[in-house]
């Protein structure tokens, strides 16, 4: 809890302290993944796990976007559905994070079966979808402002795969350069909204603990991929085991 009110200033210095101690950036599963550490069949469990939090997140921006009250709001935040869903078939982020695990060797129907996730992965992305249908416009919104920080990762995470693991080409992270320019124009309006809504002490204290149940989801993500694929023998019954799709 804030115990007093906080300037706005002070409010988004808070938030962003909580990104430098807990975003996924952090994890030893993504620190192993942009240093070239991990094996082939370890990043395709990355991509075919990250591939539900990529196809939810249009499902969380929809049930935010009818809660909105206002036409500019709207608009704002019907640009993420497009640019997550594209505006023509094989067009938008979906479209382009199957790219990569094609291009990492998976087969597009299983990615999207969802048959090989670890159960983990669907409980966390799931508690995000929920967290933002549920919870007041203010602190869903607060929830997406992980993407304040994640530039910096996809900046280090393109050039440490593509430096360290020959089966990575550009032509299959591709989906990451559209994000340097959307997470940044999305999380300034975001971070503009907050900064102005969150006035009472309750409500910036709701914010901060929206933005630290996020990076919990995000982390709790790579903690399962930790778990099941580094060290041998962890791999729940019916999740993607590696040498059956490599
Ligand atoms: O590569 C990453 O590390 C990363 C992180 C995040 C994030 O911080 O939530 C998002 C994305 N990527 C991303 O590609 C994306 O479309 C996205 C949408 C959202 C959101 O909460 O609405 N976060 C993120």
């Amino acid at each position: 809890m804030t115990d007093r009110i906080l300037t706005a200033d002070e409010l988004e210095a808070a938030l962003r302290a909580i990104g430098a101690e807990r975003y996924h950036n952090l994890h030893p599963f993504h620190r192993a993944l942009h240093a070239g550490l991990l094996t082939k069949g370890q990043v395709q469990a990355w991509a075919l796990n990250r591939y539900y939090y990529q196809a939810s997140i249009p499902a969380k921006d929809a049930s935010l976007l009818a809660r909105l009250p206002t036409a500019e709001l709207r608009r704002e935040w019907r640009r993420r559905l497009e640019d997550h869903d594209g505006t023509e078939p094989g067009t938008g982020g979906i479209a382009r994070w199957l790219k990569l695990t094609a291009g990492l060797g998976l087969d597009n129907g299983y990615v999207e079966s969802l048959d090989g996730l670890l159960p983990t992965t669907r409980f966390a992305v799931d508690a995000y979808v929920r967290f933002v249908r549920e919870r007041s416009i203010l602190e869903a919104i607060a929830s997406s402002l992980t993407e304040l920080f994640s530039p910096t990762i996809i900046s280090e995470r393109v050039v440490g795969m593509l430096g360290n693991y020959s089966f990575i080409t550009e032509e299959t992270l591709a989906y990451f350069q559209p994000r340097l320019t959307q997470a940044p124009r999305d999380s300034a309006f975001a971070l503009a909204y907050v900064r102005e809504h969150a006035r009472t002490a309750e409500q910036q204290s709701a914010v901060l603990a929206a933005l630290r149940f996020k990076c919990d989801v995000l982390w709790s993500m790579l903690d399962a991929l930790d778990y099941a694929y580094v060290t041998p023998g962890n791999i729940p019954p019916g999740a993607f085991r590696p040498e059956s799709q490599a």
